[in-house]
């Protein structure tokens, strides 16, 4: 099992290159993966077959932390007997081993390095809280699993009883058969019985615990996620957030309740029934104990044999469902690139190597099959209970498993030496019937435990990643501060003597001592080269981030000890270039900015915003869904949605970034209007590329090496004939191209 960074490094061929370069990317500059990746494309290997050396170098470095990482989690089972659940934390630290590849300075080559990821631990205080409001009903499953396991115990003894009345009748052939073997029969029929209502009482009672501490884990994940600063989304990919989310919640419920019921179910059923084989016949256990670990020690090698083809299987679907999902999310790229054809060609190309390994994985169970058949003796059980997925077509080989291999040979031995026990009168029949049910009872119990070790450590550490998140504290807090109340609002912000570098990046300073005022209901534009930092002023007064020294003050107050809820829900709207919007309807989306308007004032914003003539041809008008991401509007509506997004809260300042940058030249004239109507009586921070539309500003602010190098309005800067008129002139010349 190899863990890069969020353990998903084997899923696409394209998405393994993507894992090292998201991992070579988080750690900055030093890392010269980027590169590499973004010179070979991302469908490099998968697509053309004949990966080029970067991308192969990528790819077999990827491979060998994965052959790395999965030679570990072969532990010896009898070292997992050896050192039982204590070194289970542990173990889970030990399968956390991250690779990650370094830019070699001297010969410019990646080189494999060890991580120093630190590994999250497992947290039992946490696991308490979820646990405990479902106290009651679990206690009340493991009850029931219990008392499940205990009769089980003793039904090889009733069966023993049953075999005992056959045998003597078949001897004696004296008494009534019926009303002797009546007793023993609707006992062991009674005993089935109350097993099944047990068994069924205790998985109903578990599955309730487990998706009830699943589904509050979920939730309160996602507040934990919500909650963090944008450096934490900046730091950590969406779709390891989201993974956490599903899959290791998933994988830690899973594992969750099966230690309950099977571990409790197995490790209750060995030692009763080693009890019971030690009454029935101290000899034969004696035998039992030394022929039964080699047992089931081959038993869980061939299991864990067919269980590493399983998951190369499964994996290699996942590879598959990569390729689709990705050529499927970027369905219109791939239609701009007419790719259909290869892309048809990159999944047929996985889909045929997942056949081919599932058809192994199938001979593989038919070969154990055959073998177990030939064993005689056969104890059939779910494939999934030991982690074995088969696609196979064949129901007879996918539905079962015979684990106990070599069954043979305990069954054989078992019955010559129970034979020599009963020639001598030291056993009964009945007994020797006994002694096999229970033998077998511990095999499959002990083959259930050794699998279930894999389970814990693979639940610790699903757990740990969820948990690390869960404790996770946000530096900068939404809720708390103080409010400045709305009639002595003025909006005026400084920003004093503001140096700072993003988190990601702590050496790249982008501001060095910014100094910046927007004056109460003034426009101040703020430009500059690409890269200079304008956003950065923005993404500062919105809080996103804290600046590393200085202050940003809102009418004299440091925003830090504002209510930051407050500040950006009713203080500050923010419109950037390239607008997100919800899947909901138009009304939802324009909502969002004050939950609690009503429609009058959703239409009120939607006019203010130059949306409302459009909103209403549509056939559905305020109830038209936007689909994914406003995928269903022009750039220039969604814009205006965003306008009145960010007007129904009748902000006192206005951030627009770039706002009409991505628009054609007739969106932006509309746009532009709704933004000339929407910025009058407000302070307004203008990130702008194109200088024309930022001429008429109350002030011109000039950027570059992070801080203000020029200042005034349209006219006086031209005057002055410095950097501005140099970017006028630069862009003037562009625009005649
Ligand atoms: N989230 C981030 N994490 C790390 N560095 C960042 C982040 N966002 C921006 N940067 C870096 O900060 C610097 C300033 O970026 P910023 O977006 O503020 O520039 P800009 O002037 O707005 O550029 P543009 O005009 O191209 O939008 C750039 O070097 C950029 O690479």
């Amino acid at each position: 099992m190899i863990q890069l960074l969020c353990c998903r490094l084997s899923t696409t061929a394209p998405s393994q290159s993507r894992s090292f370069y998201s991992l070579c990317n988080k750690t900055g500059d030093k890392w010269k993966l980027s590169r590499l990746y973004t010179s070979s494309g991302p469908r490099a290997y998968s697509s053309s077959q004949q990966p080029s050396s970067a991308v192969s170098r990528i790819w077999s470095l990827t491979q060998r932390a994965f052959r790395h990482s999965s030679t570990r989690s072969n532990n010896p089972l009898g070292l997992k007997f050896l050192l039982g659940p204590a070194v289970l934390t542990v173990s889970a630290r030990l399968l956390f081993h991250v690779a990650y590849c370094k830019a070699d300075k001297n010969n410019n080559t990646l080189v494999e390095v060890t991580a120093k990821v630190p590994i999250p631990d497992f947290k039992w205080h946490i696991l308490w809280e979820f646990v405990k409001p479902q106290l009651f009903a679990l206690v009340c499953a493991v009850v029931l699993a219990f008392g499940a396991a205990i009769l089980n115990i003793q039904i090889p003894l009733m069966l023993g009883d049953l075999v005992n009345v056959v045998a003597r009748h078949l001897r004696e052939n004296t008494g009534n058969y019926i009303s002797e073997i009546q007793g023993p029969a609707l006992k062991l029929l009674g005993l089935y019985g109350v097993q099944g209502l047990l068994t069924s009482g205790y998985i109903i009672l578990l599955s309730r615990v487990g998706e009830r501490v699943a589904a509050d884990m979920r939730k309160t994940l996602f507040a934990s996620l919500l909650r963090q600063d944008v450096a934490f989304f900046d730091a950590n990919k969406t779709g390891q957030l989201v993974n956490r989310l599903t899959a290791d919640i998933q994988e830690f419920k899973s594992s969750f309740k099966l230690v309950i019921s099977q571990g409790l179910r197995s490790i209750t059923q060995t030692i009763g029934c080693f009890v019971s084989l030690y009454i029935i016949s101290p000899k034969l256990t004696g035998l039992t104990v030394i022929v039964l670990p080699c047992l089931v020690g081959a038993g869980a090698l061939i299991g864990s044999f067919l269980r590493k083809l399983s998951r190369l299987a499964q994996e290699q679907v996942a590879k598959a469902t990569g390729v689709a999902d990705e050529a499927l999310g970027n369905v219109r790229t791939v239609k701009a690139f007419a790719m259909e054809e290869r892309e048809l060609q990159s999944y047929a190309y996985e889909v045929d190597k997942s056949c081919e390994m599932n058809e192994n994985l199938g001979t593989g169970i038919a070969i154990f099959q055959g073998l177990s058949n030939m064993a005689l003796n056969c104890e059939c059980l779910h494939y999934e209970r030991f982690g074995i997925h088969c696609d196979a077509e064949c129901c007879c080989i996918s539905d079962l498993l015979i684990i106990p291999f070599l069954n043979a040979g305990i069954v054989l031995g078992t019955i010559f030496a129970g034979g020599t026990l009963i020639s001598s009168n030291e056993m009964s029949p009945g007994d020797l019937m006994s002694f096999l049910v229970a033998s077998q009872t511990v095999q499959r119990s002990l083959a259930s435990i050794s699998i279930l070790f894999g389970q814990v450590v693979r639940g610790i550490s699903s757990g740990a990643r969820v948990f690390e998140y869960l404790s996770l504290q946000p530096t900068i807090l939404l809720c708390g501060g103080g409010r400045i109340p709305y009639h002595s609002l003025t909006g005026r912000v400084d920003f004093l003597n503001i140096s700072f570098s993003y988190p990601t990046r702590p050496g790249h300073e982008v501001l060095k001592k910014f100094n910046l005022t927007l004056p109460p209901c003034k426009t101040v534009a703020v430009v500059g080269e690409s890269g200079g930092g304008k956003s950065t002023v923005a993404a500062l007064l919105e809080r996103f981030y804290d600046p590393t020294s200085g202050v940003v003050m809102l009418d004299g107050l440091d925003i830090r000890t504002l209510d930051l809820s407050w500040l950006r829900g009713q203080v500050i709207g923010f419109i950037n270039q390239e607008p997100v919007l919800f899947g909901s309807s138009i009304m939802e989306n324009i909502r969002f900015g004050k939950p609690d308007a009503t429609d009058a004032e959703v239409i009120s914003a939607a006019k203010q915003a130059n949306a409302h003539r459009f909103i209403t041809s549509f056939p559905d008008g305020y109830n038209t869904t936007v689909g994914e991401r406003g995928v269903t509007l022009s750039g220039g509506q969604k814009q205006r949605i965003a306008i009145a997004r960010a007007l129904i809260k009748n902000p006192s300042i206005l951030v627009l970034d770039e706002a009409t940058s991505a628009l054609d030249a007739e969106s932006e004239r509309v746009v532009q209007e709704a933004l000339d109507r929407a910025t009058r009586g407000r302070t307004v921070l203008i990130i702008a590329h194109r200088l024309s539309t930022i001429q008429g500003a109350d002030l011109i602010c000039v950027m570059s090496n992070g801080r203000v190098v020029e200042a005034g309005t349209h006219l006086e800067l031209l005057g002055k004939g410095g950097l501005y008129s140099d970017l006028i002139r630069r862009q003037k010349a562009e625009g005649q191209k």
